[in-house]
């Protein structure tokens, strides 16, 4: 069992389910001193604010990943109103730029200590190098990785999306305070899917990740609540 006054929660669990009785279903089974849980665009978009909601009165940190990309104006809004649902940590797209993250931050100024971390999407963890040069971006995933965690520190968020592969090299160039969030965990083993630039928890945790996003290797899981006990026992064992 974890010490559960000492412990802070590293996993994030991705909750990407179409039926709300079945996130339930596992959700009942979690405790929040063992993970903080994420809320994705397919679940916000079936069953909205109410469902964070209740994470939150449940006791839940929720990250709430709706990966706003807009005008200034809008983001600016958007995130003000997830600082609203009381959740713990928002994120926007960096490829928005440098004005947009700005104002994103500032609509969270007058929550205070209260406010949600703020933090930006780099590239994302399904991408690889070939797939990022389609879109017009010549530099390597890395390359791009650190030249937008740099722009989005300069706006003054508190971090990044990040694959675990490039969290190395963000913690020599940005620092250890500067934090970095790493979907694309997979316990040695399980299925990439559709994931590419990959990590163990292990390795994730030993390059620098500070928060593990795990969905399906836990939620589709027979024993969702016992995977998740046995990453986290190898993640304070590493
Ligand atoms: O670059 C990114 C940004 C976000 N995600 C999200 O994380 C989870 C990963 O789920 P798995 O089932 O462990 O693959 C999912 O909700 C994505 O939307 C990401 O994977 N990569």
């Amino acid at each position: 069992m974890q010490d559960s006054k000492n412990f802070d929660p590293k996993i994030l669990i991705a909750l990407d389910f179409a039926d709300e009785q079945q996130a339930k279903a596992l959700i009942a089974k979690l405790d929040p001193a063992s993970c903080r849980l994420k809320v994705g665009k397919e679940m916000f978009t079936l069953f909205g604010p109410d469902f964070v909601r209740s994470l939150v009165q449940q006791g839940f940190d929720v990250f709430l990943d709706l990966k706003f990309h807009d005008i200034p104006n809008t983001v600016a809004k958007a995130v003000s109103a997830a600082a609203e649902l009381g959740v713990w940590m928002v994120n926007v797209h960096a490829s928005g730029g440098s004005r947009m993250m700005q104002a994103a931050r500032e609509a969270l100024l007058p929550y205070g200590d209260k406010a949600p971390l703020l933090i930006a999407v780099t590239v994302l963890t399904s991408m690889t190098g070939e797939e990022l040069h389609q879109t017009g971006v010549q530099r390597s995933p890395a390359e791009q990785v650190l030249a937008l965690a740099r722009l989005t520190r300069e706006a003054g968020l508190d971090g990044v999306v990040c694959s675990a592969q490039e969290a190395s090299l963000l913690k020599t160039e940005l620092g250890p305070d500067f934090k970095l969030v790493t979907p694309g965990i997979r316990p040695a083993g399980s299925d990439a899917g559709d994931q590419r630039r990959i990590m163990t928890p292990e390795q994730a945790l030993a390059a620098g990740s500070d928060y593990l996003v795990i969905g399906r290797p836990i939620t589709q899981a027979a024993d969702p609540a016992a995977v998740l006990a046995q990453i986290n026992l190898s993640l304070v064992a590493s």
